[in-house]
């Protein structure tokens, strides 16, 4: 039986559209200004050096991390510091309502049935947890946070690897077969599998590879989540 539901955000609960079309370039067009303008900040200065770890050039100019961090969102790595930093920057998007977080209707409705059913509710994102947090609590449908009990992002480990499924089973402290991993990638579903999370690929706007051994629907409200066993 099911206890809980760890989910993917982008290609899963929100469109890939809202992440590659909106966030990604708001994030690419204020990179600089942004940077400079709280380059004196400890969270800002503390990135920036962490970009110059990454590259492994401990003397990387502003404008260089500036121009790393462009080429990161270009090639959509999903890199600590960039994510971390795009969370920052797009706080002032979601306060300012330039946009807000895209959260398919199918996906609202039975997150909140879910959660009415009492089943724990949880993100696992590439994303920061900052970043998480800003598009669900600006979502479309308002503030969805509450539904949540924990958020996980590239801190525990990468998506495509086994090792970050066992810390998150071990962090929400449920039987790996009680949790219900969803996911529109293959290489995620696959590492989720083999930790012993239950796993759903979610087929909404493309056709993933290979998701043969993952039962797949493609919205949430196919999705029978009391009948998983
Ligand atoms: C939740 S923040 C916006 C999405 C993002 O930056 C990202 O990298 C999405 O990765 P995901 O693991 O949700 O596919
Ligand atoms: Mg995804």
């Amino acid at each position: 039986m099911i206890k809980a539901i760890l989910t993917d955000i982008e290609g899963t609960t929100t469109s890939l559209s809202f992440v590659k079309d909106v966030l990604f370039p708001y994030a690419d067009q204020q990179m600089q200004a942004f940077v400079v303008a709280h380059r004196q900040d400890s969270s800002v200065a503390k990135l920036i050096d962490e970009v110059r770890m990454e590259t492994g050039n401990a003397v990387l100019s502003l404008a260089d991390a500036i121009a790393q961090l462009r080429q990161w969102i270009a090639e959509d790595k999903k890199i600590a510091p960039l994510k971390s930093i795009q969370g920052l920057m797009w706080e002032e998007g979601y306060r300012n309502g330039v946009f807000t977080g895209h959260v398919y209707e199918d996906a609202v409705r039975n997150l909140l049935h879910w959660h009415e059913l009492g089943l724990k509710l949880y993100v696992y994102s590439s994303g920061s947890v900052y970043a998480q947090k800003l598009l669900l609590g600006y979502s479309d449908a308002g503030d969805l946070t509450p539904l949540f009990s924990g958020h996980f992002d590239t801190a525990v480990g990468h998506k495509r690897e086994v090792k970050s499924y066992q810390t998150i089973v071990e962090a929400i402290g449920l039987p790996a077969g009680e949790i219900l991993f969803l996911s529109d990638i293959a290489e995620e579903l696959d590492a989720a599998a083999q930790a012993g999370l239950q796993t759903c690929c979610l087929v909404r706007e493309h056709q993933p590879t290979d998701t043969v051994q993952h039962r797949s629907v493609k919205n949430f409200d196919e999705l029978d989540v009391m009948g998983i066993t």
